[in-house]
């Protein structure tokens, strides 16, 4: 089990916004994926805003959840693992507020890229929403997306993103890691314990 620390996520953050800033991903929007990305999307969007020249980067926050489908038949245990939507993005409020999606740089935060379900799902729903304001606003401008992920572990992924996305410096990982299990702070009922063993794998 890997412990990990507020410290450490924070840490990465800071170290993840100059890079992004470098990489010219300075993004408009971010999205977080709801729980786990709400985290590193506040504590990145205090070091991007810094990069930023003091501008604050607005945050959206998208729920999904990977939902563990065990069916009814008896024989079948498990039949898969698939992602619900449990929150999403309120375009009314985005259109008022930014005018639209085109034309922005998007980057969605997560904490821990594991199987890659989740991202995956995220991008391709995003992008349909992109599809659908081209239409309906009658315009070609193109939405950028970017992902950013604190925590990638390094095993095969049932999900592959677009090549996009991977091959032109679009998905950021700020930490990859080996597959163990991780414990993040804000799982933790013993903050102190907590702390205190990721101090002793040095993840502070
Ligand atoms: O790469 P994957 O295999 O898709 O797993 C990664 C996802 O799993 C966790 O979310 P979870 O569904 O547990 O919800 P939570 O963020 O609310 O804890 C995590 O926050 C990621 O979103």
């Amino acid at each position: 089990m890997t412990y990990i620390s507020y410290n450490h996520m924070h840490k990465l953050c800071q170290q993840s916004a100059i890079k992004l800033r470098e990489a010219n991903k300075m993004p408009d929007i971010i999205v977080a994926i709801s729980g786990g990305g709400l985290i590193p999307a506040r504590m990145l969007r205090t070091f991007l805003k810094k990069e930023n020249g003091g501008k604050n980067i607005p945050i959206q926050a998208i729920g999904l959840s990977l939902y563990e489908d065990l069916g009814n038949d008896d024989f079948k245990q498990v039949i898969g693992k698939q992602v619900v939507k449990t929150q999403w993005l309120d375009l009314n409020i985005i259109n008022e507020r930014f005018g639209t999606l085109l034309g922005k740089k998007i980057l969605i935060v997560d904490e821990v890229d594991d199987t890659r379900t989740t991202l995956a799902y995220a991008l391709e729903e995003l992008e349909k929403e992109v599809d659908i304001a081209k239409t309906t606003q009658n315009s070609d401008k193109e939405t950028e997306f970017s992902i950013f992920v604190l925590y990638n572990k390094m095993k095969p992924k049932k999900k592959d993103l677009p090549d996009y996305i991977m091959n032109q410096g679009r998905y950021i990982v700020a930490s990859d890691v080996e597959d163990s299990w991780l414990c993040f702070p804000y799982d933790s009922t013993d903050i102190d314990l907590h702390t205190q063993r990721a101090t002793e794998q040095g993840n502070i």
